[in-house]
């Protein structure tokens, strides 16, 4: 991974995304995830190829990573390629290897609520819980599924709650918590759909 190094105990959120294209509400769940966690940085981690999703209409990864520099966002986002960089495309593998590449920084997992719902269908999710901390963004028409998810029934004895979600960064994982901050009804199928411009 190119630029700065994170200083030693930094703690970073790690927003895994298509961003076919990037949008508001991924700029809008960083700065909750900075503000409400506590946290130092967000990396954004453009996928190479979400394994669930089809490679029909999926754009090329560089002008996928174009959309998510050209959006306006904090200035502790950083839009990165590390998981082509350590080829990888399986959430379990990139953070095991970004564990093994930064022993120092404190990492969370960051992701919409769709996909507390799909995260069973991940290859070994449990492994991502009991890996690093996990915070999830309520999102319109998702929120209540996801709350009573499978994944969400599995670790309930480690959930925190949202008043509490600034302690998960001195905590060991598997702790994960549920941030309701200001929905926004966006995504990037509507955005390719034209429904949508933002
Ligand atoms: N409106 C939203 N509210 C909360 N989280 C979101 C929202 N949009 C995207 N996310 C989260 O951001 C991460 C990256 O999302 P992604 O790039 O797949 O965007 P998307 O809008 O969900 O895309 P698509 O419509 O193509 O499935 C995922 O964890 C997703 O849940
Ligand atoms: O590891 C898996 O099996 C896996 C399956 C589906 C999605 N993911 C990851 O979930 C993140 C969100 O994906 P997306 O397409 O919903 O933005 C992204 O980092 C994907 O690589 C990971």
């Amino acid at each position: 991974m190119g630029g700065r190094l994170p200083p030693k105990g930094s703690k970073v959120g790690l927003l895994g995304g298509s961003f076919n294209p990037a949008h508001k509400a991924h700029c809008q769940i960083s700065k909750e995830a900075l503000v409400h966690l506590g946290l130092d940085e967000v990396w954004w981690l453009v996928s190479p190829q979400n394994p669930l999703k089809d490679t029909k209409g999926m754009a090329p990864l560089a002008e996928r990573v174009n959309s998510a520099l050209s959006i306006p966002k904090h200035p502790k986002v950083r839009v990165t390629t590390i998981e082509s960089q350590v080829r990888s495309v399986y959430t379990a593998d990139t953070l095991s290897r970004l564990k093994q590449i930064f022993p120092w920084v404190d990492f969370t997992w960051l992701m919409g609520a769709d996909n507390l719902s799909q995260i069973p269908l991940w290859r070994d999710w449990q492994d991502i819980f009991n890996t690093v901390k996990v915070a999830v963004f309520a999102r319109p028409g998702y929120s209540l599924q996801a709350a009573n998810s499978k994944a969400a029934r599995r670790f309930r004895n480690v959930r925190v709650s949202e008043k509490l979600a600034r302690s998960l960064s001195t905590r060991v994982a598997p702790a994960w918590t549920i941030i309701h901050g200001q929905q926004l009804d966006i995504s990037s199928t509507a955005i390719r759909n034209g429904k949508r411009k933002d």
